[in-house]
């Protein structure tokens, strides 16, 4: 078997926070189920922002409610603050997600937070962790994930030194592992490569995760440019759905399927069962009344 890529999926958050479609949190656990069965064993499954914002995530706690505990699968649950953080623990969520900003620009529209501010409010969610530690469900796995890394729609270039010093200051409160997030899919695989190692300098013991959006058609590039930096971790979602309701012209995360297809015929493993992916990636597409919407959507995987 050739190494191993993780692919966290993020479809049933990032994917569908941007439709135009609300699904139901019943559907939205569904989602979640078939992408399961298709072989996705973390997934983001539920986001604890504030419904008058995204309506599209209203309804998290129900979304987890339908999703008993198990084996094997960590369902994460994305939050912006101190009030999504007590939701999510509130929760059986198996892991927190902790989005923060590269930017002032972003994080200010976003969650109304500059880089500051984000930082501290990430430091009250450690130090209450801390305080917790021992009290059972009171720590799921928390991970963090810096928006903007290649650029921001407010605050245009992000040098390599801002992401560096960020990462060394979220690494510093103790969080393990890290994603670097192209909101706005303005990256290509060079500065994929320099910003991993930035990155990898910044925070040597942190385990670092990508995630792209394929605004500019550089998605499955910057994807195998992070590979062959050494990651091992990378956010994909099913059909290619998603994007910020907050980030003027962002649109879908890589498609899981496209990045799976990609992955398997080069050697690697990823524990997806490609035509069941597929199957749920078209699934979804009807939901939100876009079928096939990926590449492999259309295509199929290996010709039959
Ligand atoms: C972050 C907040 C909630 C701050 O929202 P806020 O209005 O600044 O919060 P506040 O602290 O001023 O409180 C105002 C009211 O909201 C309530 N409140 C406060 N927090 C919450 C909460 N969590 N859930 C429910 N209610 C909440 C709070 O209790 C209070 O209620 P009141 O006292 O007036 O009745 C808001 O700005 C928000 O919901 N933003 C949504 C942003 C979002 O979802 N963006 C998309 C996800 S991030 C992303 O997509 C990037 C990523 C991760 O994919 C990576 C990438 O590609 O870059």
């Amino acid at each position: 078997m050739g190494r191993f890529i993780q692919i966290v999926e993020v479809g049933p958050r990032d994917g569908l926070q941007n439709e135009k479609a609300v699904l139901t949190p019943a559907v939205r656990a569904d989602f979640v189920r078939r992408l399961e069965a298709a072989g996705a064993k973390r997934i983001e499954a539920a986001s604890f922002v504030h419904p008058k914002y995204v309506p599209q995530m209203a309804g998290a706690e129900e979304v987890m409610a339908a999703l008993p505990p198990a084996e094997g699968h960590s369902r994460i649950g994305l939050v912006l603050n101190g009030k999504g953080y007590d939701r999510a623990l509130g929760t059986a969520v198996d892991e927190v997600n902790v989005a923060m900003s590269a930017t002032d620009g972003f994080g200010l529209k976003n969650q109304g937070l500059n880089v500051d501010q984000q930082v501290q409010m990430l430091a009250d969610i450690m130090a209450g962790r801390a305080n917790a530690e021992g009290a059972p469900g009171a720590t799921p796995k928390l991970t963090a994930t810096l928006s903007c890394v290649w650029g921001c729609p407010f605050d245009g270039e992000v040098s390599v030194e801002q992401i560096s010093d960020l990462v060394a200051r979220i690494a510093a409160l103790g969080v393990e592992e890290i994603a670097l997030a192209d909101t706005i899919g303005v990256g290509d695989p060079w500065s994929v490569t320099k910003k991993v190692e930035a990155a990898r300098k910044a925070a040597p013991d942190a385990t670092l995760r990508l995630h792209f959006h394929d605004t500019r058609n550089t998605g499955l590039a910057n994807a195998y440019a992070g590979v062959e930096a050494g990651i091992d971790i990378l956010d994909a979602s099913a059909g290619g759905i998603g994007g910020c309701p907050f980030a003027p012209g962002a649109t879908g995360n890589i498609a899981t399927e496209d990045l799976v297809y990609m992955l398997e015929r080069a050697g690697f493993s990823t524990g997806y069962d490609l035509d069941k992916l597929i199957e749920s990636a078209r699934w979804i597409g009807e939901q939100i009344d876009k079928p096939r919407l990926s590449a492999l959507s259309r295509a199929g995987g290996w010709p039959k």
